[in-house]
């Protein structure tokens, strides 16, 4: 579980998040959600230890990260998946490599235990036959499902997802949607996901935290969402023409 407490951070005058209460558990699909601008990439970041947060606790399983030693805090590091926007991949490496890299950098394992793990992830995602190739020869769905091979390489407790379906047309988003969830459930993962997509609340939103203006506005699952009345809820949810959509037939 990731807990987080009165969780500040500013960027001189202009005090982005103010002072934010969520936990995360394990073995949910975590979203974070909210209007471009209401701190959902600021607050990820901070979780992460990316920023310097100006007050709050953030807490790994009973680990403060701020009262960590510099080894535990490369430990911790360790435990952490991350799938970026647009997969940040490595061009010029191939699949396999790009999957290898982590174990490369951190693991102490073998060459044929590190082909093994890789392949292991690869076909975890479902991605049996693209090993050689490199990401510029593959559709963005499948260097989607690279990005998640490589984040779950390490075997990690916890996973943070940044947009992970950016770009994705929307049958493709509801499949990595899926495999997201999937391996969070199987791996019982505290994943956290940031997201604009509104299908992915409906899909996997098992938690789903609304950020409004730097505050915590709201906190749910995806059937207490189509069915609140909260002011920030409606706000945010009608942009959505789906979301509007499924709301206006459940009033009726
Ligand atoms: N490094 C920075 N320096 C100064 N201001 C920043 C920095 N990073 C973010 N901000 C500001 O913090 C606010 C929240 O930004 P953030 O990127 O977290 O929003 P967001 O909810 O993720 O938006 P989007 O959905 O568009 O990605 C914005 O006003 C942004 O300008």
């Amino acid at each position: 579980m990731i807990e987080v407490k009165g969780l500040r951070k500013s960027f001189g005058e202009h005090e982005v998040l103010k002072g934010i209460d969520v936990n995360f558990e394990p073995g949910k699909a975590n979203l974070i959600i909210g209007r471009s601008g209401s701190g959902k990439t600021v607050f990820l970041k901070s979780v992460l230890g990316l920023h310097d947060v100006d007050s709050g606790d953030i807490v790994y399983d009973g680990r403060n990260v701020a009262e960590l030693s510099k080894d535990e805090r490369t430990l911790l590091r360790q435990e952490i998946g991350m799938v970026f926007q647009g997969g940040a991949l490595f061009d010029s490496q191939t699949v396999l490599e790009n999957v290898m890299f982590p174990l490369n950098f951190f693991g102490d394992m073998s060459e044929s235990e590190k082909r093994d793990r890789a392949d292991f992830c690869l076909s975890r995602v479902r991605l049996d036959s693209a090993h050689n190739r490199f990401p510029a020869e593959i559709s963005g769905g499948m260097q989607k499902r690279v990005a998640i091979a490589r984040a779950i390489a390490m075997n990690p407790k916890y996973l943070f997802c940044d947009e992970p379906n950016s770009g994705l047309d929307p049958e493709t988003a509801i499949v990595i949607d899926n495999l997201i969830q999937e391996i969070t459930e199987e791996y019982n993962i505290t994943t956290v996901i940031n997201t604009h997509d509104m299908n992915s609340v409906l899909e996997i939103g098992d938690h789903v935290i609304l950020l409004k203006e730097g505050y915590r506005a709201w906190e749910g699952t995806k059937d207490e969402i189509l069915h609140s009345e909260d002011e920030a809820v409606l706000d945010f949810v009608f942009r959505s023409e789906l979301f509007k959509k499924v709301k206006e037939a459940l009033r009726k």
